[in-house]
């Protein structure tokens, strides 16, 4: 045993005694000092206090048995111990280092054939085999031990069992006391059981930490093969390597399409994408934009049509009218074909909402085979929506353009960027600028995109924009388009509208076959007068939706069903009936019986229902309309009957069963639900538009005025009226949610009207002493505007002068100061306004005459032009 001794006076007389001939020294344990726990002190302090100590103390420290070790090798203050038997010691013969004189201590006599103590040692070595199979530590010392014991016999089997066991001290000291050789064996009998379950504990231990460790390195490989199998099947995403290839396979494609630069900047990301952590972040925004790079289709156009006819036909095909629209979509194609390659330019649709601005855009693209990308910039205030966001923010993502040529594919597409007017303020750079970049043919074939970083040419793509007011564009942007105004429609052209395309459309889309219904002319025009008279056809087309829907329903209430043939037949009726008439059989009696008379068939009460059913005589039209409104259409009827009766059972398969039966009945022929003028009420309800006309002769003082917004024209009236006269109160009261402008207008008219008058008759006080009040009704409704002023100059003269306006005319005209007239917008809208009310004459500022004269026949006819009107009789004429 090797023993480091710390005492330097003991080590130097252990190392003098080693040189003598027979090396001796006596090996004592040390007890724990009194009142501290064994097994808490922990050994470096027990350590510290016992080098502390000499002679006597030290001495009833140790305990008195002990060993008488040989010497064998001393290195530093490493000993190396050879124990040989026990000794007690008895008395103290120096202090320091401590010798004491021992008594040698011999085991007490035994019977070497005591049963006992064969079978303890016998158990002691087949329990040490047990521990050395599971335990190789062991071995070693087993050798070291068996090199050095000699003789085997029990006593010394005792004491190597406790030797090796390596079990408490102070158990071991237990086992050098005992000189009773069977008393000993049992004792280390005890000390080698205990290391045995140490031993298969440990075992255990060692067995759950290899399995743990098994199934990580399993489930690694495992995983490490499955990535190889994604790898192979390509469905592998992570791997950098996969997805390198994925992107190269990509761009090998557009190699020749793709500029140079862009080939570049992919290159350098690929090299990038490979040194990066496939789980780093910065990985993942490389991969985002190699596949952005890859994916976008660079300089690769779809194949146009240059066929004019062709183009033709697609746009007559999906809109009536709109000739300029399509003329300049015709000039486009011209000179592309001319050219033969096309060029990108901005054509800007501007009109009131529901004209088609959308859809015209839409049938554009289809004319010229342009893939079609709509995007709305209404409210857009992000500049990055347009420029996208610069790769380092987190999310990042590119602008609206880049996205538009990833979905279409192509290089050429036709955007479409619908309310440009309505275009955000923007907090933080300002989107109309950013726009321009975008819309200019100067500048857009080298677009930089925010997040790509490199640019891509715009210059073919065509964009279409569309807005409502063209005032509201800002001016740099409106500069750059093409304006081309749809103004609104006139009746007769929403008639066309109607007639070929909405309700053709909406008819498909209810599932109603021509042959179903008739939508009169009258109705339509009825329609057209009466619920939808602004300037676009959305509303008409969502009230002819409305009378769609309706018929729909009522054709389903008369048992027509027009989708595919259903699996359903007679026969499965009669089945089900047959079976449910078993459970009125046994469940309801008196059912059974008012069945029976009903149908006057004993066991398929079906088979008479349909044949009451056929008999009765299809109804006539007003029939079907009266039936509505009693709720008594015989067909339906009797199927309320037949269902009915059903419904008397309890049983649940009647209501399935009736219900079959409805759908047996289904492709019955049906009479055809005409819609006319009279009947239009049942489909959409009263009408919600009154007309704007409310006196069919203004009266004096009363002038017809014409307005126009982003909504389309409409016709007002300029009210004047006396309030008060006493000397020198001439004013004037406005009335009718005036905006300034037109408030001001008023007053400049007020100023011109007491100019002409003074003029033409100079002692008339009319307006210096007549307090006026100008109303302009629907008082509800915010006005604005200049244009009113040469109506309001009229009306204040017509009160001054007592004389009313010629009947059925309208006028419109901004008035200056000095009686000038200028020229207004909206002709077009003004003239169907009025001429929606009946107006029969209109007077336009002179300025005009151009807008009038481009105006279709269609909506010029029936109206004077190029009257001219004298206010009162002055005898300036004022240039109208
Ligand atoms: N001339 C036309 N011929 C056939 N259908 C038309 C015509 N004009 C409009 N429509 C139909 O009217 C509906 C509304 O058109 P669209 O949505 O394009 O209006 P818009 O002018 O874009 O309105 P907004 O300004 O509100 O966006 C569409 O279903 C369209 O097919």
């Amino acid at each position: 045993m090797p023993i480091h001794v710390k005492d330097p006076k003991l080590l130097q007389a252990l190392v003098e005694n080693s040189k003598r001939s027979g090396p001796y020294a006596g090996a004592f344990l040390v007890k724990d000092d009194e009142g501290t726990n064994p097994n808490t002190v922990t050994s470096s302090e027990s350590d510290n206090s016992i080098h502390d100590l000499k002679g006597k103390e030290l001495l009833k420290r140790l305990h008195d048995v002990g060993t008488l070790a040989q010497i064998t090798r001393i290195q530093g203050d490493l000993v190396v111990l050879l124990g040989h038997h026990r000794v007690r010691k008895t008395e103290m013969v120096a202090e320091d280092p401590l010798i004491v004189k021992v008594d040698h201590l011999k085991e007490m006599p035994y019977d070497k054939d005591d049963d006992v103590i064969k079978a303890t040692s016998f158990e002691v070595i087949s329990t040490l085999r047990d521990v050395l199979k599971t335990n190789s530590l062991w071995k070693d010392q087993v050798q070291t031990y068996t090199q050095h014991m000699g003789d085997f016999n029990y006593p010394r089997l005792a004491d190597f069992g406790a030797a090796i066991s390596g079990a408490n001290k102070l158990l071991c000291q237990e086992v050098l006391e005992e000189l009773d050789v069977c008393k000993r064996l049992k004792l280390t009998l005890e000390l080698v059981k205990r290391e045995l379950e140490i031993s298969k504990l440990q075992e255990s231990i060692a067995k759950t930490i290899e399995e743990k460790v098994t199934g990580e390195q399993r489930r690694y490989l495992l995983n490490e093969l499955l990535k190889a199998i994604k790898k192979e099947l390509g469905l592998e995403t992570d791997d950098k390597t996969a997805l390198s290839e994925k992107f190269r396979e990509r761009i090998e494609a557009k190699k020749d399409k793709c500029p140079p630069h862009v080939l570049q900047v992919i290159e350098e990301e690929l090299t990038k994408l490979q040194l990066l952590e496939a789980s780093s972040s910065e990985f993942s925004v490389t991969r985002n934009y190699l596949d952005w790079l890859t994916l976008l289709p660079w300089r690769d156009y779809s194949d146009e049509n240059f066929d004019v006819y062709h183009a033709q036909c697609i746009l007559d095909e999906d809109h009536y009218g709109l000739a300029n629209v399509k003329e300049r979509i015709l000039e486009f194609i011209a000179v592309g074909k001319l050219r033969g390659s096309s060029q990108g330019k901005i054509i800007c649709l501007s009109g009131p909402p529901g004209v088609g601005k959308t859809s015209i855009g839409r049938s554009i693209a289809r004319a010229l085979n342009r893939k079609f990308y709509r995007f709305s910039v209404g409210g857009l205030a992000d500049v990055a929506e347009i420029k996208g966001h610069r790769r380092t923010y987190v999310g990042a993502m590119p602008g609206k353009m880049a996205q538009c040529l990833k979905s279409v594919g192509t290089a050429n597409p036709l955007v479409l960027i619908d309310e440009i007017d309505k275009l955000g303020r923007g907090h933080s750079g300002d989107p109309a600028s950013a726009l321009l970049e975008l819309l200019d043919p100067e500048q857009n074939a080298n677009f930089l995109d925010h997040y790509l970083d490199v640019p891509i040419d715009l210059s073919k793509v065509l964009f279409v924009c569309t807005a409502n007011v063209i005032e509201m564009i800002p001016n740099p942007l409106l500069d750059r388009m093409e304006i081309i105004s749809i103004a609104g429609y006139i009746t007769d052209e929403k008639m066309h509208i109607a007639r070929d395309y909405l309700e053709k459309n909406t008819r498909e889309v209810s599932g109603i076959k021509p042959e179903q219904v008739e939508v009169t002319d009258d109705a339509l025009l009825a329609l057209i007068e009466n619920y939808c008279q602004e300037a676009g056809v959305r509303n008409l087309q969502k009230h002819i939706e409305k009378i769609y829907r309706k018929i729909a329903l009522k054709l389903v209430r008369q048992g027509v069903s027009n989708g595919p043939p259903r699996d359903i037949t007679i026969v499965e009726a009669k089945e089900d009936l047959a079976s449910f008439d078993v459970a009125i059989k046994v469940e309801d009696e008196k059912s059974k019986d008012s069945l029976a008379k009903d149908a006057s068939v004993d066991v398929n009460p079906i088979d008479s229902s349909l044949e009451n059913i056929n008999a009765i005589p299809l109804t006539t039209e007003s029939e079907i309309d009266h039936n509505e409104h009693s709720n008594e259409d015989p067909i339906e009827k009797n199927l309320q009957e037949t269902t009915k009766v059903f419904n008397t059972s309890s049983a649940p398969e009647a209501n399935k069963s009736a219900q079959r039966t409805t759908e047996a009945l289904a492709d019955k022929s049906v009479e055809k639900i005409i819609v006319n003028a009279s009947n239009l009420g049942d489909f959409v309800g009263k009408p919600v538009f009154q007309t704007e006309r409310i006196y069919d002769q203004t009266p004096v003082g009363v002038v017809m005025g014409l307005a126009w917004n982003s909504m389309g024209g409409s016709t007002l009236y300029i009210e004047t009226a006396k309030v008060e006269e006493s000397e020198g109160k001439g004013a004037l009261v406005v009335t009718g949610q005036l905006g300034d402008v037109m408030k001001e207008s008023a007053q400049i008219a007020h100023t011109v009207c007491r100019a002409v008058l003074l003029e033409k008759e100079p002692n008339n006080p009319f307006f210096a002493k007549l307090k006026l009040h100008l109303h302009v009704p629907a008082g509800a409704i915010p006005k604005d505007g200049p244009s009113a002023g040469c109506t309001m100059v009229t009306s204040m003269l017509s009160l001054a002068m007592g004389k009313s306006v010629k009947k059925d005319l309208a006028m419109t005209g901004e008035v200056t100061l000095t009686g000038r007239v200028l020229p207004i917008g909206g002709v077009k809208e003004k003239t169907i306004a009025a001429r929606r009310s009946g107006v029969k004459t209109i007077i336009f500022p002179s300025a005009n005459r151009r807008d009038f004269d481009e105006l279709a026949s269609n909506v010029k006819e029936a109206h004077d032009m190029g009257v001219k009107v004298k206010v009162n009789s002055c005898k300036r004429e004022l240039p109208i």
